[in-house]
C-alpha cells in the first residue's frame, strides 16, 4: 500500500521522532510505501491536497491530535479513500471514540487491517465541518484560552478553566429544529457528532458517529467540580443540567456574540450558527469488530 501520513510535529507537545521511526519500521516490516509530510501550521490544506494529487495514496493517515483529524478527514470528505489514526494529540477525542489504540504498533495495524467505518460529519454554515464535537460558550472560551497562549496538556485546561470561571457568561439561545423553536438560557450548546470529549467527560452518552443524525446539547448549569471533573476523569455530564435533542439540523442564535469551536479549534465569536448532518462522508480505519 502507498499510505500518506500527515504528521502535526507540535500535537501533544511531543517530538515525533520516535513515530517517524516506528511508521517506516512498520511499512518495511510490511512492504508497504510510506510517505511523510510533516505540516508547518501555514497552508497546511493546499500542502496536503497536492501531496495527495501526487501521491494517489491508498490511505491518508493523520498523526496529531484532532486538529490534524480534521484537516486530513476534509480533504477525504466525499471520496473512497479511507483515512486512519494515529493518536499523537494531547487529548484525541476521535480516536479514543473509535477505539483506535494509542500504541503506535497497534494503530498502525489497525489502518492497513482493520474494518472501513463511513463515519457522519456536521456541516457548518456550508464552509466548515465537524467530525467530533463542536461547541459555543463555556467551553470554545477556554479553547480560545488555550489556544491563545499556547497552553498545552492538563495544566493548561486548569489555568483556562479558572478564566474562564472568572469571565464567563450565561448564553441567551434560540434554536430552530424543523418546526419546532426552543428559547434558553444556556452555559453552552454543544453540536455533538461523537459521545464525549477526549479529555473524558461524556456529554452524549447515546451519540453514534454513523447514526445519521447528530445532537444538540444544552448545557443548563455547570458547576465549578463538574468543570474541572469534565478534564480530569471519564465521567458522564448531571443529566438533569442538560438537554439532548438528536436532530438533522439546526439554526441556533444567541441574543450576544458567544466563542465558538469546531473540534477542537477556535472559531472566533458568532451569534448565529446552521449546522446540517451529512451521512457517511469520511471512511474511516477502525478496529476489526470481533465475529
Ligand atoms: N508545525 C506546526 N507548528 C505550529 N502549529 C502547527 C504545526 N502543524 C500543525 N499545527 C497546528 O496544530 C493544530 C492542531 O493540533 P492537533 O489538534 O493535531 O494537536 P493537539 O492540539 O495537541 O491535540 P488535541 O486536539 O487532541 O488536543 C492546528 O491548529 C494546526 O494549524
Amino acid at each position: 500500500m502507498n499510505i500518506l501520513f500527515v504528521i502535526n510535529p507540535v500535537s501533544g507537545g511531543k517530538d515525533k521522532a520516535d513515530w517517524e521511526h516506528a511508521i517506516q519500521a512498520f511499512c518495511q516490516q510490511f512492504d508497504h510505501t510510506a510517505h511523510l509530510l510533516l505540516l508547518t501550521g501555514h497552508a497546511d490544506d493546499s500542502l496536503l491536497r497536492d501531496q495527495v494529487r501526487a501521491i494517489r495514496p491508498d490511505r491518508v493517515v493523520a498523526v496529531g491530535g484532532d486538529g490534524t483529524v480534521k484537516l486530513v478527514a476534509e480533504e477525504v470528505l466525499g471520496t473512497s479513500t479511507p483515512m486512519g489514526i494515529l493518536p499523537a494529540g494531547s487529548a484525541n477525542g476521535l480516536a479514543f471514540e473509535l477505539n483506535i489504540p494509542p500504541v503506535v504498533e497497534e494503530a498502525l495495524s489497525v489502518i492497513v487491517n482493520g474494518d472501513i467505518e463511513a463515519i457522519d460529519t456536521i456541516c457548518i454554515d456550508d464552509s466548515d465541518n465537524c467530525l467530533h464535537l463542536s461547541d459555543i460558550g463555556m467551553n470554545a472560551q477556554l479553547v480560545n484560552y488555550y489556544q491563545q497562549n499556547n497552553w498545552r496538556g492538563k495544566l493548561g485546561y486548569a489555568r483556562g478553566v479558572f478564566r474562564v470561571l472568572l469571565r464567563h457568561r450565561l448564553l441567551k439561545v434560540s434554536l430552530q429544529m424543523d418546526d419546532k423553536v426552543i428559547h434558553r438560557a444556556a452555559i453552552m450548546v454543544v453540536l455533538a457528532n461523537a459521545r464525549g470529549y477526549g479529555t473524558g467527560a461524556v456529554i452524549n452518552p447515546d451519540g453514534k458517529l454513523d447514526d445519521g443524525v447528530f445532537e444538540v446539547v444544552i448545557v443548563r448549569r455547570l458547576s465549578v467540580w463538574a468543570l474541572l471533573k469534565m478534564f480530569w476523569q471519564y465521567s458522564p455530564f448531571d443529566p438533569s443540567v442538560v438537554d439532548i435533542i438528536p436532530t438533522k439540523s439546526v439554526h441556533i442564535t444567541t441574543r450576544r456574540k458567544a466563542y465558538f469551536q469546531v473540534d477542537g479549534e477556535y472559531r472566533g465569536r458568532v451569534t448565529e450558527i446552521r449546522a446540517t448532518i451529512r451521512p457517511g462522508q469520511v471512511k474511516m480505519m477502525v478496529p476489526k469488530k470481533p465475529a
